[in-house]
């Protein structure tokens, strides 16, 4: 099946070699080709250039896209979307002063999420969980990691990766699954920390990867939560098993624990809304990719990954939703670009690197994924009429896309 694409007013984020992520002053910018085609084979780019040399190819089906922008689809690297039930009692209960820390230490939180996932059926969960998926693929997002997390249980964090793995066999998004049992310790293992680090280490770890259900190994790296050593036992565990880390780091404080997961070759560190300059020297030629997650930001009203401090400092940075019901209850990639854009002072050419280059290596997805380059998937975004692309970020409450592809079909 051969569809080809005509007319596009601008084909963004076209790479002729597969390149891995871009960096500080290589971000700002993203090669384009104004008024071209593009050729699908099946799922995959087959070729795409200027309409001038467009050669006379014999095609199945045609898409005229005129006055429209195309772009590969986004890579959201970092999100919890599978999760039993909502949040938004502890919404209210910001709005009326209370903080994180403060709902989490009264059950609420992550253990809020347990007791609600443990107590619903692995069926359920799909049901629920697909909606998302299935919203944020219409959204423009075309390649996706969901970590567990909500267990807590070696039952139920089996329970969450075994439906990852179901969303992963029954839709064409490319899917990456992270275990995250180290997110919270249990009420049970409060006083017994290193007993809730035996279980992921000696009863989770074993299980999950006879199974084959994760790709990664997360934790939830902050005061009051996974210490620096404790997080060090995790990574260490996971390599064993062969799952590289990627870590939820320097939320709320900085405690030097990025500076342990490039020792760890971490593949990439998550949230940073607080950075040191230790923390940025720490980065500085890893292989570790940053990665921010604004909307989160947004919505628990914290402070914003500090993106041109890290850019100035040559260091690459990814955009994520993190997807969750309870810190960024929004799985809208082009929301966490504009406000990249609004609230980082990113560049929208920085911003759309960072979401989906970037994005792709932050999930090992490089070699398929974040650009347009004749062999990796035919995963394109057609906007609706557009007079540029700074109209993403720009008109940030509209839905500018007309339609998505995912493997050379729309869907
Ligand atoms: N910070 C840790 N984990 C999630 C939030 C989890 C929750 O509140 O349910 C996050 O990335 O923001
Ligand atoms: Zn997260």
């Amino acid at each position: 099946m051969k569809t080809l694409l005509t007319n596009i007013q601008e084909l963004l984020q076209i790479r002729k070699t597969n390149i891995q992520k871009v960096s500080g002053a290589e971000m700002a910018i993203l090669p384009t080709i104004k008024n071209a085609y593009l050729l699908i084979e099946d799922e995959i780019i087959k070729d795409f250039g200027p309409m001038e040399n467009l050669p006379d190819f014999q095609y199945d089906k045609k898409i005229n896209c005129q006055g429209r922008t195309v772009l590969p689809t986004w890579c959201d690297s970092h999100t919890h979307i599978v999760y039993a039930g909502s949040r938004e009692q502890e919404f209210v209960d910001r709005i009326n002063g209370l903080s994180y820390e403060e709902i989490a230490n009264r059950g609420g939180g992550i253990l809020n999420s347990a007791k609600k996932l443990n107590e619903t059926s692995e069926d359920e969960i799909y049901n629920q969980s697909k909606l998302r998926l299935e919203e944020v693929m219409q959204q423009g997002t075309g390649a996706v990691e969901i970590k567990s997390g909500y267990g807590l249980s070696v039952e139920g964090e089996l329970k969450m990766l075994r439906v990852i793995k179901k969303l992963k066999e029954n839709y064409p998004i490319a899917i990456k699954a992270t275990f995250l049992g180290a997110h919270a310790f249990p009420t049970e293992y409060k006083e017994n920390h290193a007993g809730y680090i035996d279980v992921i280490i000696n009863e989770m770890l074993p299980k999950i990867t006879e199974e084959k259900l994760a790709d990664y190994i997360d934790a939830f790296l902050e005061t009051g939560y996974f210490s620096v050593e404790e997080t060090e036992r995790i990574m260490e565990a996971g390599l064993k098993y062969g799952l590289r880390s990627k870590i939820h780091v320097n939320q709320f404080t900085a405690i030097n624990g990025i500076e342990a997961c490039v020792k760890y070759n971490a593949l990439s560190v998550d949230h940073l809304e607080i950075v040191t300059e230790e923390d940025i020297e720490a980065l500085k030629n890893s292989e570790t990719m940053p990665v921010a997650l604004p909307t989160c930001s947004f919505f628990i009203s914290i402070p914003y990954t500090p993106a041109r401090k890290m850019l100035d400092a040559g260091l690459p940075l990814a955009l994520a939703t993190d997807f969750n019901p309870g810190t960024t209850p929004s799985g809208n990639m082009n929301l966490v670009v504009a406000t990249a854009c609004i609230k980082m002072k990113m560049t929208p050419e920085e911003a759309i690197n960072g979401a989906t280059i970037n994005g792709a290596y932050a999930m090992g997805l490089s070699e398929t994924h974040g650009s347009i380059t004749v062999g990796k998937k035919a995963n394109l975004i057609i906007t609706k009429q557009i007079a540029s692309f700074y109209q993403l970020p720009y008109a940030f409450g509209s839905n500018l896309i007309q339609d998505v592809i995912i493997n050379g079909v729309i869907i």
